[in-house]
């Protein structure tokens, strides 16, 4: 399965920069990208064909209202020209969004497709966020804050020209939207590629890792001496709504009614619901399962090998935007006894 890692970041903040940087690394020469511009001149385009002939440009406007349907039919047909020999087979794709795009309609898009599930699968939203003028661009524009709710990593860029402090507030700003995504400062060079689009959750070898990682910020956050939750709607003059929250059952589940009721949960309230991650103590299994999913796409869930430590408790993180924690508490709660399976759910700070 190869995967499709999306690059999203608000207008400016670096993406391009990233990508053609990452392009340059002998590693990742066999990637796809695809790149999804407004407008008629295709500025990134020019920018990313010196360095890679790989280069698809998206042109028909933006990827997630109006033209879905071309993102499909450009992953189909890279997949074609691949299979043909047209183009150099490739290990992995990369879709760099506009500024101002909501990332989740294109995982949807590419999660939703029957041919495209045959052969590619979700890997990292990567989303950067402007060192100097993030801030700034939280307060006055809606798209950021979803962008970082749905990342799976987030790189602030412009290290090398930011203020200390000012760097400092905004990295607090972006872990109180995420607390459970691994955040990176970048300077514009020497990228970390592996850790950005190499080590995902969709990768079995890498899975372990991976949810160690999230369920390590979602319990500790950033920093032990600076929970997360202080720093929420901190000053900036600019309340956001996004919370998170941590689920914590003592008791296994059962799953068929778990899934029921999560299904349930996105279908009223997906567009609330930016970004859903959990490990599960399951009836059926005595091995965690791993589910998580970004609005109203639920990934298939994912097993692993072992329980990362000796807690046997069921977590999830849910990342939610208008939504109170206490309601979805309470409707799991009462969803999992009225199947009579579970114990109540209770949460943790
Ligand atoms: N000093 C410095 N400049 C950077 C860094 N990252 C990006 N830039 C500069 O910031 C400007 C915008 O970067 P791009 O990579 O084009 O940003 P983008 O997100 O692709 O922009 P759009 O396509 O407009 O959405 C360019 O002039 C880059 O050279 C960085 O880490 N440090």
């Amino acid at each position: 399965m190869i995967p499709v890692n999306v690059v999203t970041g608000f207008l400016g903040s670096g993406k391009t920069t990233l990508l053609r940087e990452i392009l340059r690394d002998p590693a990742f020469s066999d990637s796809a990208v695809i790149v999804n511009e407004f407008g008629e001149v295709g500025l990134d385009h020019m920018l990313l064909e010196e360095v890679e002939e790989g280069v698809l440009l998206l042109e028909s406007g933006c990827i997630c209202c109006t033209v879905r349907s071309d993102l499909q039919d450009t992953i189909r047909d890279l997949h074609d020209k691949a299979a043909r020999g047209a183009i150099p087979p490739f290990k992995r794709v990369i879709v760099e969004t506009t500024g101002v795009a909501d990332p989740a309609p294109i995982v949807s898009t590419i999660a939703a497709e029957p041919v495209i599930r045959q052969h590619f699968r979700i890997g990292n939203v990567v989303c950067t966020v402007d060192g100097m003028n993030g801030l700034a661009t939280l307060a006055a524009h809606p798209e950021p804050e979803k962008q970082i709710a749905v990342a799976d990593r987030i790189l602030v860029t412009k290290a090398d020209i930011a203020e200390p402090a000012a760097l400092a507030a905004l990295e607090a700003r972006v872990q109180a939207l995420n607390p459970v995504t691994p955040l990176a400062r970048s300077t514009g060079q020497g990228f970390d590629a592996d850790f950005l689009f190499g080590a995902d959750l969709g990768d079995a070898a890498r899975r372990d890792d991976e949810v160690n990682r999230w369920l390590a910020l979602a319990e500790h956050g950033h920093d032990d001496h600076h929970h997360h939750h202080h720093d929420h709607a901190h000053g900036h003059g600019h309340t956001s709504g996004t919370t998170t929250f941590v689920l914590r059952f003592p008791e296994r589940i059962d799953w068929t009614a778990f899934g029921v009721w999560l299904t349930a949960l996105l279908h009223a309230h997906g567009e609330k619901i930016l970004r859903v991650k959990g490990i599960l103590n399951v009836l059926e299994s005595d091995t965690p399962v791993v589910i998580h999913g970004v609005q109203h796409v639920v990934h298939p869930p994912l097993h692993l090998a072992r329980w990362p430590d000796d807690d046997r408790s069921s977590r999830i993180v849910f990342i939610a935007r208008g939504v109170e924690a206490d309601l979805i508490r309470r409707s799991l709660s009462a969803y999992l006894i009225a199947t009579s399976k579970s114990a109540r759910p209770d949460p943790v700070a």
